[in-house]
């Protein structure tokens, strides 16, 4: 039974990013979980090789690392996992990809989708956009912590935050139930990027 972490790292890819750097600035201050998320244009050549090097970083630091999408980069790699949402592979197929020991995070943004991605065999369920974000387009509007709270009261699998996420609203995440959240901008694209995720690490170690 694997124990879900409460501080995941998503990583930013985009040209100019630091992503290993970040990545091990976020473990050595506490963050336990690093997804891995290739931008869409990203070869799987190129996404294979920075699972590997982010999953050398995750053993180190002890922490989990999921794969994005790409459920093929995640078996290859050894990866503990994927996350998958509404235009991947349903969840029941990443589940048999998978195996039933794995890590499977799913995207729900209601309760509806919630209980059916558990009945087909998330572990997990990444929830938002919690807040308004501009790290990916397309999103519906902000579900807020009641959306979020919504969700932890229909099923009994970790709930993980995700949107907008900041250290200094993390906290009414966590007050609705979230088990965990799950941050791109707040982390990667900060002066400090450890310094931020240490931030985020004071509020899951009181
Ligand atoms: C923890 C977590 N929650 C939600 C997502 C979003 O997944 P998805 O809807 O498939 O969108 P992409 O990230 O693939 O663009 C996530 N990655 N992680
Ligand atoms: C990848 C992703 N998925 C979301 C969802 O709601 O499904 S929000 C999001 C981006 C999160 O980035 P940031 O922490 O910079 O807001
Ligand atoms: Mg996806």
């Amino acid at each position: 039974m694997h124990t879900l972490g409460r501080l995941h790292l998503i990583t930013d890819t985009r040209p100019g990013r630091d992503t290993l750097t970040v990545v091990a600035a976020a473990l050595r201050a506490g963050f336990d979980t690093v997804q891995v998320r290739p931008e869409d244009d990203v070869t799987d050549r190129a996404a294979y090789e920075l699972t590997v090097r982010v999953l050398e970083l995750c053993r180190a630091g002890g922490a989990t690392c999921l794969v994005n999408d790409r459920l093929h980069v995640a078996l290859a790699a050894g990866a503990d996992g994927g996350h998958v949402g509404a235009d991947d592979l349903p969840v029941a197929a990443a589940r048999r990809i998978l195996g039933p020991g794995a890590v499977l995070g799913a995207t729900a943004r209601n309760p509806r989708a919630a209980r059916q991605a558990v009945a087909d065999g998330a572990s997990y369920l990444g929830v938002g956009p919690a807040f308004a974000t501009t790290t990916k387009t397309g999103l519906p509007d902000a579900i807020g912590p009641a959306g979020v709270r919504a969700v932890v009261r229909a099923v009994d699998v970790p709930v993980v935050a995700i949107g907008g996420v900041t250290a200094a609203r993390a906290a009414e995440l966590f007050a609705v139930g979230a088990h965990a959240v799950a941050v791109v901008s707040a982390v990667n694209s900060a002066v400090d990027p450890g310094a931020a995720a240490a931030e985020f690490a004071a509020l899951v170690s009181r």
